[in-house]
């Protein structure tokens, strides 16, 4: 199992035993001095290969969101909590457009170990640490399905260029004061994602979807939080695909391949497969320099493809290649999906998340803001994206007062009862889940509607509204004598803020109650006289 976290050591094995406190270190932000070049690289094995009893803090048993009831996750917390940046310097992140990709690992990333490695290899399969407890099961994927990756508490916090220190002197007056002006790209993300899953990962541009994968694949360290991988990781991460521009194409398949654990034997048996898919024998020995971006990620796609991945993490790379390599790229992820690989990817493409991934992860300003159903994700994000118009406000799923549940009783806090007389007391229990955030007085107004969704009466709180904290609260609507009335009824909640009167979400529930009056089906009786006018 491999493991990226903060409390990874350079260049080295992970630390023998017991949790380290990190040593966070903001990414400096991309620039001309980004080098793609790994001076702290040492000899040795392949990146990631850990001893998996070493690792601290492996098999605490994470809860995981129930991705078939999707949930807004709690606004992220402000940066100022996280641990200040101490340590080594930092100057990974890079993104040079000569040795983008695949695998190009930030400097003082464990990964970093191994020569002139630009690898995004994980360890082989490490039985026996993710066990029935790490068993996920979000939409579209048998529950039960064992964790592949787990994300715990990842933030990732970049230190802008603009007022960084560039000198150790300047550090060091510097010392104890603001590093330069921080940037969190991802805030506090916890996710699992189970063998098999096709996952989606969305949001709008930057809301830190790279950064993710990047994260996740070894690549980026998190400033705080903890990656586990089980089993072998491909990743096509950026234009480029991690390629040397100086090789040639067929030397760069064999190095990256061989940085993927491939054995020449292997590679010397795939490389005309390889090659095939990419469509590019008649470029293989010009250099990668000379390549179009759409060769080069032919050649890393087809590369991460064939060296026999568990997971597979691919940006938005496809995007890049023309349409008939896009659909031979899709081909080819549906194939790994039928396989039972696991894959994650990041794309705009919402329809494409629909028709291929089991789940979808939505990030907003670097916070996972859904972790579910891709019809439902989507759907936000389309909301979010403004290329959805919202139903009532916000849907009442992402709404900060979500009106979870309605229930009848006599009585307030009664059995429940669906069946009512007129003139038999009636109280419409409304709950309520109050978030982070949520307007501090809240004002209800629920309408009993009939059928047609005609409304038959209205019940609200007082002008005012209620003060209610974060958490679960219940507000009682009590009738005290039913009018007559015959037929079936249901509640709409409208949920508002009583300072500013703006609508917070409103929410149309399917539970019913029956009165059996008189009165013809859905009316109310009122008293009235009919009078021939002379
Ligand atoms: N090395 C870096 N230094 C500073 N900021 C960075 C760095 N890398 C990424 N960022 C910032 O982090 C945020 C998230 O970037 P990221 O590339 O992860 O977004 P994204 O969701 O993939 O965006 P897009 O859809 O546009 O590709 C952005 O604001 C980006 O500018």
């Amino acid at each position: 199992m491999a493991r990226h976290s903060s409390a990874y050591q350079r260049g080295s094995a992970f630390p023998p035993s017991g949790r380290r406190s990190p040593s966070p270190q903001p990414e400096p932000a991309r620039d001309a001095t980004d080098s793609p070049t790994h001076p702290e690289a040492g000899s040795g094995a392949y990146p990631g290969v850990t001893d998996p009893l070493s690792y601290p803090g492996a098999g605490d048993p994470a809860t995981f969101p129930d991705a078939a009831s999707p949930r807004a996750y709690p606004t992220a917390a402000d940066p100022a909590a996280y641990p200040a940046a101490a340590g080594s310097p930092h100057p990974g992140a890079a993104r040079s457009p000569a040795y983008p990709g695949i695998s190009e690992p930030s400097m003082d990333h464990p990964n970093a170990a191994g020569g002139p490695a630009y690898p995004s290899v994980a360890a082989p399969n490490q039985p026996g640490r993710f066990g029935a407890a790490d068993a996920v099961g979000p939409a579209g994927v048998a529950p039960g399905a064992p964790a592949v990756i787990r994300a715990a508490g990842i933030s990732k916090r970049f230190v802008s260029g603009r007022n960084r220190a560039t000198s150790l002197k300047e550090r060091f007056v510097r010392r104890g004061g603001p590093a330069g002006d921080d940037f969190w790209a991802l805030r506090d993300i916890d996710a699992t994602i189970g063998r098999g899953q096709t996952v989606g990962l969305a949001g709008a541009n930057g809301s830190g979807k790279s950064t993710l994968l990047k994260v996740l694949a070894g690549i980026l360290r998190p400033t705080s939080g903890d990656v586990e991988v089980h089993g072998r990781i491909a990743s096509l991460l950026e234009l480029g695909a991690g390629f040397n521009g100086e090789l040639s194409g067929r030397d760069n398949v064999y190095l990256n391949a061989s940085l993927l654990g491939l054995s020449k034997r292997e590679i010397d048996r795939l490389f005309d497969s390889i090659v095939d898919f990419a469509e590019l024998r008649h470029k293989i020995d010009d250099d990668v320099k000379h390549y179009s971006s759409g060769q080069y990620v032919r050649l890393g796609f087809a590369v991460a493809v064939h060296v026999d991945p568990d997971v597979l993490l691919v940006d938005e790379v496809l995007a890049v290649g023309d349409e008939a390599f896009q659909r031979k790229c899709l081909a080819k992820i549906a194939e790994f999906r039928a396989q039972g690989r696991t894959i994650l990817f990041v794309t705009h493409s919402l329809d494409l998340i629909e028709s291929m991934c089991d789940r979808v992860l939505v990030l907003e300003s670097g916070s996972l803001i859904f972790d579910g159903q891709p019809a439902v994700g989507t759907k936000l994000l389309r909301q979010k994206l403004g290329s959805l118009p919202a139903e009532g406000p916000v849907d009442w799923q992402y709404a900060t007062v979500r009106p979870q549940s309605v229930s009848f009783s006599p009585e307030p806090g009664g059995l429940s009862m669906v069946q009512y007389d007129p003139g038999q007391r009636l109280t419409v229990s409304v709950e309520l889940d109050v978030t982070e955030g949520a307007p501090e007085n809240i004002y209800l107004h629920t309408y009993i509607v009939g059928q047609s969704e005609v409304p038959i009466w209205m019940m609200e709180t007082p002008a005012g509204g209620f003060v209610l904290g974060p958490g679960r609260h219940t507000v009682d609507f009590s009738v005290p004598h039913l009018p007559e009335l015959l037929g079936a009824f249901a509640i709409k909640v409208h949920v508002s803020d009583a300072a500013t009167g703006a609508p917070v979400t409103t929410r149309r529930f399917d539970e019913l109650f029956g009165v059996t009056g008189p009165q013809a089906d859905g009316l109310l009786k009122v008293d009235y006289e009919a009078r021939l006018r002379a």
